[in-house]
């Protein structure tokens, strides 16, 4: 089991951010997280991470149950999470392969020299995602797609079992999202297993299988993707008439011609 949550509640200052979060992640499943601005997904994902620990309810992540087991950086290790929120925190004039190494120490910026096994798996990663051609050049100077990619082979270079993709489209555009969603294909393996954070059912591709809706703090609903997205199921998530259109594999929201008449 990658995660298992049971009826999980966090309060912060006096308020449920979250409450009665029900979720299992079984090794290779890949999800979605979906949710709308303030719906509690960072929050859900510190807690997942081990940054917050739940108020209520029982909680186990790669097998540590919380409140039982030494959390934290052991933990976080062991889990590749791609945030935007990262970025703020690394050496920007760090060249791309250097941000990359940096992931093998869980650490920002690099304060051994890495060995040259390290450094190899660095440029196969960096090969894989076809971002070597921009190793040398310092990240603040790549574009949102190229960064994107940077900061999966970061996390990439510890061998995850768990992947974290926080919004990892957001400002690209049409053609940028695309690649950086054929990017993350190819780093999809039965080994690992990825959450992908998003408020874009567009992003949402073929291989995650899995979807959990998050409304308001509460679990809305959980399961195949195929059967959450539906256009009755996500209507009723928006309180608002929607249609999803499923092309090519991928999910398409409209709303329904109606709610413009009305
Ligand atoms: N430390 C805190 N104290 C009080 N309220 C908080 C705290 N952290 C988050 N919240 C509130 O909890 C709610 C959920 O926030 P969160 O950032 O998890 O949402 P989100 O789904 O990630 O939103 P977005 O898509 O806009 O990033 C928000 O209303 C937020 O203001």
């Amino acid at each position: 089991m990658i995660v298992k949550l049971e009826e999980v509640g966090l309060k912060r200052n006096g308020q449920w951010i979250l409450q009665h979060i029900n979720w299992e992640i079984q090794k290779g499943e890949n999800w979605i997280l979906y949710g709308l601005n303030g719906a509690g997904k960072t929050a859900l994902l510190n807690m997942i991470c081990a940054y917050y620990h739940p108020t209520v309810g029982k909680m186990e992540v790669l097998g540590k149950v919380f409140g039982k087991s030494e959390l934290g950086g052991a933990l976080r290790r062991r889990i590749g999470l791609v945030s935007n929120r990262l970025q703020q925190n690394l050496y920007e004039s760090d060249s791309a392969f250097e941000i990359v190494l940096s992931g093998a120490h869980a650490s920002i910026g690099l304060y051994e020299s890495p060995t040259t096994e390290i450094r190899n798996r660095a440029i196969d990663i960096m090969q894989q995602l076809g971002s070597l051609e921009y190793a040398d050049r310092p990240y603040n100077s790549l574009s949102q797609g190229e960064r994107q990619r940077v900061l999966i082979g970061r996390a990439l270079m510890l061998n995850p079992e768990l992947i974290i993709l926080d919004e990892p489209a957001t400002g690209l555009d049409f053609l940028a999202r695309e690649q950086l969603l054929d990017t993350i294909s190819q780093i999809v393996s039965e080994d690992t297993s990825i959450i992908y954070v998003t408020h874009h059912v567009e992003e949402i591709l073929p291989v995650f299988s899995h979807s959990f809706l998050l409304k308001k703090g509460e679990e809305f609903s959980s399961g195949y993707t195929k059967d959450i997205l539906t256009s009755k199921n996500m209507s009723s998530f928006f309180s608002l008439p929607v249609e999803v259109i499923w092309k090519n594999e991928r999910p398409l929201l409209a709303r329904k011609s109606s709610l413009i008449e009305n």
